[in-house]
């Protein structure tokens, strides 16, 4: 398959403005994919070279070595290069601009032996990035500079255009994985009908491209067989919430189990024989940071085939208490990992088990998965089964989420123990409630937001960029509506940062899947994820998000609290949970007896 083709669909997919025609965009190329590549297809117009979860490196070429590139590519000096990308600003317009020049020359002559530009295969492509981002090492640097000259030299302005934008990390055509499934329950399904089963075997397998590769060389019906395969993410299953205990335990119909909350990392963990692995709650790879903890699994839980999931928590040596959930930040170094491990130690908090020697335990009823969870494990004091209760009245949930915070705990994990309560790979449902100790202030809680607009501030910061355009996601539209503007809670470290963000991300139209009424002074690709407070929900005409008769609902006074890089923009808060907090927060007013109102 010719490159050239996926390069001018990148071209077509930028240019579109809504999300109707992104996805019927998408599952045309598709249809115009051969089956063997589109893994590798699915991947690269995501902007990679592999799922997260494997912990390969991506390329991110900065802009010096893409400079020496262009200019080695098309005999140009360098310093041409750097003064042309000051006027346009985007080193993948530069490229094109000075690839579409070399005109005198024959495209033959040019670009030397018998290929001719526009001839590059796909595989071609791929397995000159997948050199670029493995070399390491001495010399490593010119390879990799002499491996993309040679590749954008083959190349057509076009893909020359999208091949830079994409080792500079900045090929940003935003196509979620939403927009992926639904693209290809169309294209091999025949209708998005068929999206539950394309999303069931995403959320057991969270593989895009191995799902893609599924569906399109064995069909649809290979799908539905799906089940979790140790090496692979799970997307997590995630909670509701609800600040009211009383109301939790009429949701669970009066009987639960009730977890401690541990505020520390999830770890949905992986053995496969020797190999463990650990994921995040993003399904990155962080088994190098808590290699301590995948020693801990190999010893203590019994098994070579399995995923279960817990939370790590730094935990005091001495004493075994819990620590605060920064300390974990440590373990992130690059360096001294040896080091952050020894000083800094945590404990393994399990609360689930998804897969058992190839049995699928997903599709069981909690009880059940708890039983085996308590049965694989030996006692030790490393890995412990998360503090739980049956709790039946809610007296008995209330007293016991106190005693979760007096000993550290964020506040409890209510989860049903009926018949039905499924492990919900990827949804937020009612099987789960959690019941935070910050549910004291007006808004109930914080919300995560996605950035996808920006504004100029005024005065000193004029010029800088001072305040965000908010939105929350909607999953059923998957799409990014607008709730509010932040300007405050800043400090002039993340404010400094935030000019970098911005300008890496920042685009001239609206991205089509944001829906806003506000126009900001530049758009920006919803990507950044910030969690924010505010002080209450209202009704707004401004805002697009919940939007009805009466207008949309906005967070007033929000205040930025810190960036979330942990979540992706669909893991954002959703419409339906703000919905929901505004509905609370309704009740809330109602019940005060009168005299505190006026
Ligand atoms: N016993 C437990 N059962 C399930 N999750 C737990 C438990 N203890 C701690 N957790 C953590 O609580 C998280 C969910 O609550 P919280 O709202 O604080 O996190 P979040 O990342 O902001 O939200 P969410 O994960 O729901 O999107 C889980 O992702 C998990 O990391």
């Amino acid at each position: 398959m010719k490159f050239k083709l996926i390069a001018e669909y990148f071209d077509r997919l930028e240019k579109i403005s809504s999300r109707i025609q992104l996805t019927s965009l998408l599952s045309d190329l598709f249809k115009n994919t051969e089956r063997e590549v589109i893994d590798k297809v699915v991947y690269l117009i995501q902007g990679r070279l592999w799922p997260d979860f494997t912990g390969m490196p991506e390329i991110g070429m900065g802009e010096k070595f893409l400079i020496k590139a262009i200019a080695m590519a098309y005999g140009n000096k360098e310093e041409e290069v750097e003064k042309l990308y000051k006027n346009i600003g985007d080193l993948g317009e530069v490229a094109y601009s000075l690839r579409s020049k070399v005109k005198g020359v024959s495209i033959l002559s040019f670009v030397g032996g018998n290929q001719e530009a526009g001839e590059l295969d796909v595989m071609e492509v791929y397995n000159e990035l997948v050199k670029i981002a493995t070399s390491t090492g001495e010399g490593s640097r010119d390879i990799k500079i002499r491996i993309f000259a040679g590749l954008i030299k083959k190349a057509t302005p076009i893909e020359a255009k999208y091949l830079v934008r994409f080792v500079e990390g900045r090929l940003r055509l935003g196509i979620g994985d939403a927009t992926v499934l639904d693209a290809l329950a169309i294209t091999f399904g025949g209708s998005a009908d068929y999206r539950p089963i394309v999303e069931r075997a995403y959320n057991l397998r969270a593989d895009l491209g191995d799902i893609a590769r599924v569906i399109a060389t064995e069909g649809i019906e290979k799908l539905k067989n799906i089940s979790p395969t140790p090496g692979i993410p799970i997307r997590p299953m995630l909670a509701e919430r609800l600040p009211d205990p009383e109301e939790i335990m009429e949701k669970m119909n009066g009987k639960a189990l009730v977890d401690y909350k541990y505020d520390g990392e999830r770890a949905q963990i992986h053995r496969k024989g020797d190999k463990v692995t650990i994921f995040s709650r993003r399904m990155e790879n962080i088994t190098d940071q808590y290699i301590d903890v995948t020693e801990y699994v190999k010893q203590f839980v019994k098994g070579d085939n399995f995923i279960v999931e817990g939370e790590i928590v730094p935990v005091d040596p001495e004493s075994g208490e819990m620590r605060p959930f920064q300390e974990l930040m440590h373990r992130r170094r690059k360096n001294n990992i040896a080091e952050a491990i020894k000083e800094y130690p945590v404990n393994l908090f399990l609360f689930d088990l998804m897969f058992f020697e190839g049995e699928d335990y997903t599709t069981k009823p909690l009880p059940e998965r708890r039983a085996k969870l308590e049965e694989i494990l030996a006692s030790n004091d490393k890995v412990h089964i998360a503090s739980h209760i049956i709790a039946d009245r809610v007296d008995k949930l209330r007293e016991y989420f106190y005693q979760a915070i007096s000993e550290g705990a964020e506040g409890v994990m209510v989860k049903s123990i009926g018949p039905d309560s499924i492990y919900q790979a990827g949804s937020r449902g009612w099987l789960w409630i959690k019941l935070k100790r910050d549910y004291q202030s007006e808004m109930a809680d914080t919300v995560d937001l996605v950035v996808v607009g920006a504004f100029y501030g005024k005065g000193k910061r004029g010029g800088k960029f001072s305040s965000l355009l908010m939105a929350a996601y909607n999953p059923e539209k998957d799409v990014f509506e607008t709730v509010c503007k932040v300007a405050s809670g800043f400090s002039d470290q993340e404010l400094d940062e935030m000019q970098k963000k911005i300008n890496e991300l920042k685009r001239e139209q609206k991205h089509p899947r944001v829906v806003s009424d506000m126009i900001p002074d530049v758009w920006v690709s919803p990507t950044l994820v910030a969690e924010v407070i505010g002080a209450e929900i209202t009704i707004s005409p401004l805002h697009t998000c919940c939007r009805g008769e009466k207008g949309g609902l906005s967070i007033r006074f929000p205040r930025f609290i810190r960036w979330r890089d942990d979540k992706s923009p669909e893991d954002a808060t959703t419409n339906q949970e703000i919905m929901e907090m505004y509905s609370k927060q309704l009740k809330k007013i109602e019940e005060k007896p009168v005299d505190e109102n006026i």
